[in-house]
């Protein structure tokens, strides 16, 4: 863990709750939410509690095969679009994908991002790593968080 990355223990469901929510307050159209970690890390998960803080009711089915869905404001206070990048076999099907079109004024919550060609180099862009705590997944998580620079004075 570099000096720029902060840790944050997540040892239930609760917790994750209250971090989705924590992000939501501050998230702002153009702003990309990256979210790694391997099978079963909570990335789903905390992709729900931010969309729900948001005010979104009910499914968020996963983008696994779609790779991206979308939620607009209204009802949402803040447009989304939520990917999961898992399937994509190289960044230059980002442009058949059209995800500039579906970043245009929207909140961009990524999922396998590295798949994608990864999103740290935008200013806007918050990278959630997120990992079991112990060798028990029952445990809960912990996430190391590297926020970019316009969301510095943001995440407290
Ligand atoms: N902080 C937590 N404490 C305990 N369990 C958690 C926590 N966060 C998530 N979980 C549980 O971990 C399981 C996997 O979560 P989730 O589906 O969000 O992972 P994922 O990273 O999206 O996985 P995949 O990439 O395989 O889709 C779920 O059963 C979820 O309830």
């Amino acid at each position: 863990m570099s000096a720029e990355e902060q840790r944050i223990d997540l040892p239930d469901l609760a917790a994750m709750e209250a971090f989705g929510q924590r992000i939501a307050r501050r998230l702002r159209p153009g702003d990309v939410v990256a979210l790694s970690g391997g099978l079963g890390a909570g990335k789903t998960t905390l992709a729900r509690a931010i969309l729900a803080a948001l005010g979104h009711q009910g499914e968020v089915p996963s983008p696994t095969f779609t790779i991206v869905e979308t939620y607009d404001a209204p009802p949402l206070s803040v447009p989304v679009a939520h990917a999961d990048f898992y399937r994509l076999d190289d960044p230059c099907e980002l442009a058949e994908i059209g995800l500039d079109d579906y970043r245009d004024g929207a909140a961009l919550i990524a999922e396998w991002p590295d798949h994608a060609g990864g999103f740290g180099h935008e200013p806007a862009c918050i990278e959630i790593r997120l990992a079991a705590r112990t060798k028990d997944a029952e445990e809960g998580r912990i996430a190391i968080v590297k926020a970019g620079p316009d969301w510095l004075g943001r995440m407290p």
